[in-house]
């Protein structure tokens, strides 16, 4: 009998319609080329669900998420929910979603394709040959921690949040990252802001005290605002980089410029048990939405990474993966990765491209 597994799409807002379409055609060929099947449940999340529902995430749609085999999100989010109060925003059903399937380690690889190597705003001996990983803490810190809130006092306004770890939350993260680094290069860099901030300073106690159990691998700290320099810098240096929520957000968005665009770094954010949540790191690109201009390269990444990572299905992802080296190899280029000599394709025509170097 055929593998069947059951998928949860959420392709949200913005160009998150747009480039699903081009993850959901290539997951199909690669599925049925592979011998296994993909049974897809599409669920409102984001500003769609707030038209459609009143709120960002539905427990129509939280309930398809915790019951199937792993959930793929495109993007959520446009500037017409800013105004809404801060719980009714597509954003803060994202984080429902995560905090809801315990989802904290969110995985961020950055590894730069050859093809790519002149498409970064860095030069080419900064960036030739990395390959990091980001481990970001995902459900917990300044995103999760109370109080928050603003209020009024003696004529003042006044906002605020909380950045807070339990001792046992950076632990599970930390061995995420330490596991990591052992089956990667062996080293690992915990980023904080020990030098400030209590938090950190929990947060760098608990990373070394773990780093006993763990002597093959290479620890360092890094203070956040240098680590956010020596990205630029010396890139490959980096092997592992820990980070909290914050911070991780912050840094990789840095990171994907390393690979020439936002548009091609994927993730997976992953529980203890249940299903995995697998979606690019760029958001919804409001300015480009509905042009047929968005990169689907971060979204067919992530849906390499589902394959692997949660359905354990490797050959079927490495597949996705060549069908992009290919497609950049053979000099095609979305708009925000366009150097010369290369032709642009829209979201649309690269979809077809992918296709067809995942036949070829
Ligand atoms: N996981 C998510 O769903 C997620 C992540 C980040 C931001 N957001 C939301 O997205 C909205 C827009 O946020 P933003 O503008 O700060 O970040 P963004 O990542 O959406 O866009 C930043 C810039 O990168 C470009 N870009 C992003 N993805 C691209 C792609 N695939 N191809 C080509 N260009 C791409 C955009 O055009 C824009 O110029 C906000 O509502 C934000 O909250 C959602
Ligand atoms: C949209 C937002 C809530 C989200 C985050 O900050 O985690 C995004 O920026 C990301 O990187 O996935
Ligand atoms: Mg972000």
């Amino acid at each position: 009998m055929t593998t069947s597994y059951r998928i949860t799409l959420l392709p949200g807002d913005g160009i998150g319609p747009e480039i699903m379409a081009v993850a959901r055609q290539l997951l199909d060929a690669v599925s049925s080329s592979h011998g296994f099947s993909l049974v897809y449940d599409v669920q409102p999340m984001g500003g769609v669900a707030i038209d459609a529902t009143g709120e960002p995430l539905p427990n129509s749609t939280l309930e398809a998420c915790k019951t199937a085999d792993a959930v793929l999100l495109a993007a959520i989010g446009s500037p017409q929910y800013d105004s809404l109060p801060r719980e009714q925003r597509p954003e803060s059903g994202l984080l429902g979603l995560r905090s809801a399937l315990g989802l904290f380690a969110n995985l961020r690889p950055v590894k730069i394709i050859p093809a790519l190597i002149d498409a970064s705003t860095l030069k080419r001996e900064v960036i030739e040959g990395v390959d990091l990983m980001v481990v970001r803490e995902l459900t917990g810190g300044v995103y999760f921690g109370t109080p928050k809130g603003r209020v009024e006092a003696e004529g003042r306004v006044r906002a605020f949040n909380t950045m807070a770890y339990f001792d046992d939350e950076i632990d599970r993260i930390a061995k995420v990252a330490f596991e990591l680094a052992v089956a990667r290069s062996g080293r690992l860099c915990s980023v904080d802001k020990a030098n400030v901030l209590d938090v950190s300073q929990l947060w760098r106690d608990q990373v070394t005290a773990m780093a006993a159990d763990y002597p093959a691998v290479e620890l360092s700290h890094m203070y956040v605002d240098n680590a956010a320099m020596q990205l630029v810098r010396n890139p490959r240096q980096f092997d592992v980089l820990l980070t909290s929520n914050l911070f991780g957000d912050i840094l990789s968005d840095e990171a994907a410029m390393l690979s020439g665009s936002i548009g091609m770094l994927p993730s997976a954010s992953l529980g203890s048990s249940g299903p995995g949540l697998f979606e690019p790191i760029h958001g919804s690109a409001p300015d480009i939405a509905r042009q047929d201009k968005a990169n689907p390269m971060a979204m067919v990444l992530s849906a390499a990474m589902m394959l692997r990572v949660g359905l354990q299905q490797d050959a079927a992802a490495t597949a996705l993966e060549t069908a992009v080296d290919r497609v950049l190899a053979a000099g095609y280029r979305t708009g925000d990765l366009m150097s010369e000599g290369c032709t642009q394709l829209g979201c649309r025509a690269m979809g077809e491209q992918l296709l067809a170097a995942l036949a070829g």
